[in-house]
C-alpha cells in the first residue's frame, strides 16, 4: 500500500537527505525506522505524505502516484494518513475535545473549517476515540494542563479521527520516560492490531523498536542499510547502523 520508488530529497545547500530509497510497506504493518541523527528518518516520513515531496522518484499510496494528484485529491489522500508529532503539535490553549476534533479538518472545506462548523458524527468520533486513549476525565481540560504522556494520547486520538489507514508518527516518544513512552507504544500497537492501521514510526529507542515493530528500517547517510525482522538485527548490524 506505501510504495517508495527510488526516491530522493535534495535540500537546499546540497544536503542530499534521501538517496534512491526504496521501500515497500503492506497494510497493517508495524515498521520502526532507526538510524543516527541526520540519516534522514524524517525526511523519509515527511515525503510519504508529500510534507516533503522528493526530487526524484516516486511515492504511490495504494497503486496511486502522489505526484499526478490535484491538490483536492492530494488532500482525500492526505486525510487517510494521520501524523503524529514528537512535540505535540497540538493547540495548547484548547481542550482535549476540540484538538482532537481537529481531526476531521481534513474532512471539512475551507468554509465550514474557518467557522468551526462540524457534525454530529464529528462530535461523537472524537468523543469515542478520546475514550479509547483513556482521556475521557480529561475531555474538556486545556491540554497545557496535560503531562506529556496525555499530550501524545491527544494526538493520537486527533490522528484516528482522521480514520486513517496509517499513522506516520516522528520520534513520538522520545520526550517521554520509559514507562511513559511503553503506555503510548502500547496505544499504538493497539490500534495497529484492532483496526489494521499500518504504522510507521521513528523511533531512536532501539529496544522500543525491536519490542513493538514487526519490521525495522536501518537508514544510514540517507540509504537503506537493514530491512528485516526485529530478531535479524544483531549487535554487529547494529554497530553497522550507528557507525
Ligand atoms: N529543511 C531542511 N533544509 C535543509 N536541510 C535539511 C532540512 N531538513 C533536514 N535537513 C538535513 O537533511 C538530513 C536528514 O535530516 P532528517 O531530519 O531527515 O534526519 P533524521 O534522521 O530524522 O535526524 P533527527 O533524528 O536528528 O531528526 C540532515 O543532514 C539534515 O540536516
Amino acid at each position: 500500500m506505501v510504495n517508495l520508488k527510488n526516491i530522493s530529497v535534495s535540500y537546499q545547500r546540497g544536503v542530499n537527505a534521501l538517496k534512491d530509497v526504496s521501500l515497500s510497506i503492506d497494510k497493517g504493518e508495524f515498521v520502526a525506522i532507526v538510524g543516527l541523527s541526520g540519516s534522514g528518518k524524517s525526511t523519509l516520513l515527511r515525503s510519504i505524505n508529500y510534507l516533503t515531496p522528493p526530487t526524484n522518484g516516486e511515492v504511490c499510496i495504494d497503486g496511486v502516484k502522489l505526484s499526478s494528484l490535484s491538490k483536492r485529491k492530494l488532500k482525500n489522500t492526505r486525510a487517510k494518513i494521520g501524523f503524529i508529532f514528537q512535540d505535540y503539535n497540538l493547540v495548547d490553549n484548547s481542550s482535549v475535545f476540540n484538538n482532537v476534533l481537529l481531526g476531521r479538518l481534513a474532512y471539512t472545506n475551507t468554509f465550514s473549517s474557518l467557522l468551526g462548523l462540524f457534525s454530529s458524527s464529528d462530535y461523537n468520533l472524537a468523543e469515542k476515540n478520546i475514550c479509547n486513549v483513556g482521556l475521557k476525565d480529561k475531555m474538556f481540560q486545556r491540554v497545557d494542563r496535560l503531562s506529556g504522556g496525555q499530550k501524545q494520547r491527544v494526538s493520537i486520538a486527533r490522528a484516528l479521527t482522521q480514520n486513517p489507514n496509517i499513522i506516520l508518527a516522528d520520534e513520538p516518544v522520545s520526550s517521554l520516560d520509559i514507562a511513559t513512552a511503553e503506555s503510548v507504544m502500547d496505544y499504538l500497537l493497539k490500534f495497529n492490531h484492532k483496526r489494521q492501521i499500518t504504522v510507521i514510526i521513528n523511533l531512536h529507542d532501539i529496544r522500543l523498536a525491536k519490542k513493538y515493530a514487526s519490521r525495522i528500517v536501518g537508514l544510514k547517510d540517507g540509504k537503506i542499510v537493514f530491512d528485516d525482522k526485529p530478531t535479524k538485527l544483531t549487535d554487529s548490524i547494529l554497530n553497522e547502523v550507528y557507525y
